[in-house]
């Protein structure tokens, strides 16, 4: 097993430089198991009991991203080690009542993972198993492919659910992967579909019955995007993927800027209040 390291700040990537204070080495490790294959490297989330994105475990996957990255990993499969879920998605309580540095560190670090996953010169695999809301979602596709575990589990953009809106950025990987069309029912209606739903209107790429089958599926799906010239599969990736990248690039601050104004408003955090409850009370 690979260990998550401190980076030095001026060797990572210039978009990386603007990340807030990263916390320390030893508890964002406990977040995420990296597990090193022949030729790609297994990255477990493992935060239980939803893997909900907090800022540590936000901050514990672009560490594992960046040294993976440095150790000249190739390829990986992004899955998680909570049973039933893949990700919960963001986690609420970050956004509920906040202090506003930890909500500016928050969403800076959620803009960075996105911009590391999202153009990744590796080969990377979503083995989504289990429920993918919202950010989690957003993890899958940020994915070159993904492969669910038929089932129960629910994958989409619910934000609206929430009485909150998707950012831009969020938008444009889901049209990237869905459609204009579909993204616009979906994002209104912040729909979640069933796997085979999912399917069908392109959100995962391929389904799997049970867990076995997933990991040789994935291996496999994995395998075939590394048997292409990297840098050819990099730069094709990059003509689908680069507008929005430097969209967000561009506009970081303005973006954060908007997300720390709007997170703050009465009728958000009554919103996030009262689903944080309805979430409480199913226990
Ligand atoms: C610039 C413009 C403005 C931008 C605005 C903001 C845009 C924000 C963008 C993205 C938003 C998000 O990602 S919001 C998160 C959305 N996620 C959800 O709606 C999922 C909520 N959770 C569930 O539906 C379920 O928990 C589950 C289906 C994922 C799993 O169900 P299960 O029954 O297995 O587990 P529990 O429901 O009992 O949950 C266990 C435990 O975890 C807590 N929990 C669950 N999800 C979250 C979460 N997302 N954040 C924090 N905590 C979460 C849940 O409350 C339980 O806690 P307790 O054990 O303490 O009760």
């Amino acid at each position: 097993m690979m260990s998550v390291t401190s980076i030095a700040r001026n060797k990572v990537l210039p978009f990386l430089r603007k990340s807030t204070k990263m916390q320390s080495t030893a508890s964002l490790s406990s977040l995420v198991k990296l597990e090193e294959k022949q030729g790609y490297a297994v990255v477990s989330m493992q935060k239980t009991p939803v893997n909900s994105l907090s800022l540590e475990m936000i901050q514990a996957l672009s560490q594992s991203l960046i040294e993976l990255e440095k150790n000249k990993c190739k390829g990986i499969i992004l899955t998680s080690a909570c049973p039933g879920i893949f990700s919960a998605g963001l986690d609420i309580r970050e956004m509920y009542q906040p202090t506003d540095d930890r909500l500016n560190q928050f969403w800076s670090s959620l803009q960075t993972l996105w911009l590391q996953l999202y153009g990744s010169k590796m080969a990377t695999v979503a083995l989504i198993n289990g429920h993918a809301p919202a950010g989690g979602c957003l993890l899958a596709m940020c994915c070159d492919s993904r492969i669910m575990l038929n089932g129960k589990s629910k994958i989409g953009l619910n934000e609206t659910k929430l009485g909150i809106v998707a950012p831009s950025w969020f938008k444009d990987t889901f049209v990237n992967t869905i459609g204009v069309r579909q993204s616009e029912r979906a994002l209104q209606l912040g729909s979640l579909f069933s796997p085979e739903e999912a399917l069908k209107i392109g959100l995962v790429d391929k389904l799997v019955p049970d867990m076995e089958t997933a990991t040789a599926v994935a291996e496999a799906e994995l395998k075939e995007f590394l048997q292409i010239p990297g840098m050819a599969r990099y730069l094709s990736k990059m003509k689908i993927r680069e507008a929005a990248i430097k969209d967000l690039s561009e506009t970081r601050e303005a973006d954060l800027n908007q997300f720390v104004n709007f997170a703050k408003t009465d009728a958000v955090q009554k919103g996030l209040g009262l689903y944080l409850q309805s979430l409480a009370k199913k226990n």
